[in-house]
């Protein structure tokens, strides 16, 4: 198991992920995404992610979520699209009759803040993952899923497609099916576990937390190599529910937008925690709340789309 750091996230590196847009860009290129967020007293999540995508630049966002949580969403977020499961899996699997408009399929999914971890959850994260092999960001409930049940586990290392999971310590040490011993906030001990979950599991991983770690894949001379990088941003007023709920969203965004996963993941951990840092500035760590670093995402990417 390799525990170097590879490097540290910067903005020169976020500079060369996040361009300009092309002047005769339209919605079709910025990427068609899917959000399966929340539960009953859990609206807040699929707001916080679906709003996180649709601030970083996603032509179109779609949040499967409960019915009963359709109306606060379409308040708070209405540029987004309300569907329920059963329309979403035909989406998944490329039947769009009945959409009465041109979808060519999703470029992105994101699966777990707040949906809980009942059976309903588990059939639908298999479903998911046996119907769509595209980008797939995977955080929360979904993770807990996984953590408890071998099939899932296995259907994550074979799946065809590239997957992000984000876990917090927590949820890491769940997924690992560890007893940790060490301090979770230690360095090595963190570098231990999102290096072990990458080999675990095949996946680009980001362990959240101060110094958020991004361990994946990266490609020399035709050959991959283990890859793992430290972010630079954030702060502490960033803990805070919800948190985490928005850097799904950004980086699901990113990854419908073409980027590749594991910068998709290390340019949405610089800029989510840049977006908290400009938070932060303006309303102190004690105050800030996960709404307020989603209301700061554009003035986070604002430099990076200047011409
Ligand atoms: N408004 C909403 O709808 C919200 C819904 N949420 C959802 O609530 C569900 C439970 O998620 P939680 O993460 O709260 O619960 P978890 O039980 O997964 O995690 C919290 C536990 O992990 C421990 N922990 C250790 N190291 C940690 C670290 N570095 N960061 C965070 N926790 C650490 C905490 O002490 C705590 O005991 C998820 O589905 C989540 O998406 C949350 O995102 C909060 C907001
Ligand atoms: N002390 C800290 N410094 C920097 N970032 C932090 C700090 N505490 C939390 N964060 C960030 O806030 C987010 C919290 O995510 P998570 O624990 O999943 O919260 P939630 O599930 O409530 O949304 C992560 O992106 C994490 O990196
Ligand atoms: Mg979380």
């Amino acid at each position: 198991m390799i525990t170097n750091i590879t490097g540290t996230i910067t903005e020169e590196y976020v500079r060369r992920v996040i361009r300009p847009r092309p002047r005769d860009m339209h919605k079709g290129d910025c990427g068609h995404v899917l959000v399966i967020a929340g539960s009953a007293g859990m609206t807040g999540a699929a707001w916080l992610a679906a709003g996180a995508c649709l601030r970083t630049g996603s032509g179109l966002v779609y949040v499967c979520t409960p019915k009963a949580n359709f109306s606060v969403i379409q308040t708070l977020a209405p540029e987004a699209i309300c569907i329920e499961w059963d329309e979403a899996l035909r989406l998944l699997s490329g039947d769009n009759t009945n959409t009465g408009r041109h979808f060519s399929g999703y470029d992105a999914v994101a699966f777990g803040p707040g949906v809980g971890t009942g059976m309903q959850s588990k059939r639908r994260l298999k479903a998911l993952l046996m119907t769509y092999g595209g980008p797939l960001v995977l955080d929360a409930d979904g993770l807990n899923l996984i953590a408890g049940d071998d099939e899932l586990k296995e259907m994550v290392r074979s799946y065809p497609g590239e997957i992000v999971m984000t876990p917090h310590a927590g949820e890491a040490v769940r997924l690992l099916q560890i007893r940790e011993t060490g301090d979770w906030k230690e360095t090595e001990t963190r570098r231990r576990m999102a290096s072990y979950l990458e080999e675990t599991y095949g996946v680009t991983v980001v362990l959240k937390g101060a110094g958020t770690l991004v361990a994946g894949r990266e490609t020399e001379d035709g050959v991959p190599r283990f890859v793992m990088y430290e972010n630079t941003t954030g702060n502490p007023g960033m803990a805070a529910a919800g948190s985490g709920d928005v850097l799904t969203g950004v980086i699901t965004s990113l990854a419908g937008q073409g980027i590749p996963v594991t910068d998709a993941a290390k340019t949405g951990v610089w800029i989510h925690g840049r977006a908290g840092d400009l938070a932060a500035a303006d309303l102190g760590e004690y105050g800030m709340i996960a709404g307020d670093i989603l209301r700061k995402l554009p003035a986070a990417l604002k430099p990076f789309g200047e011409r």
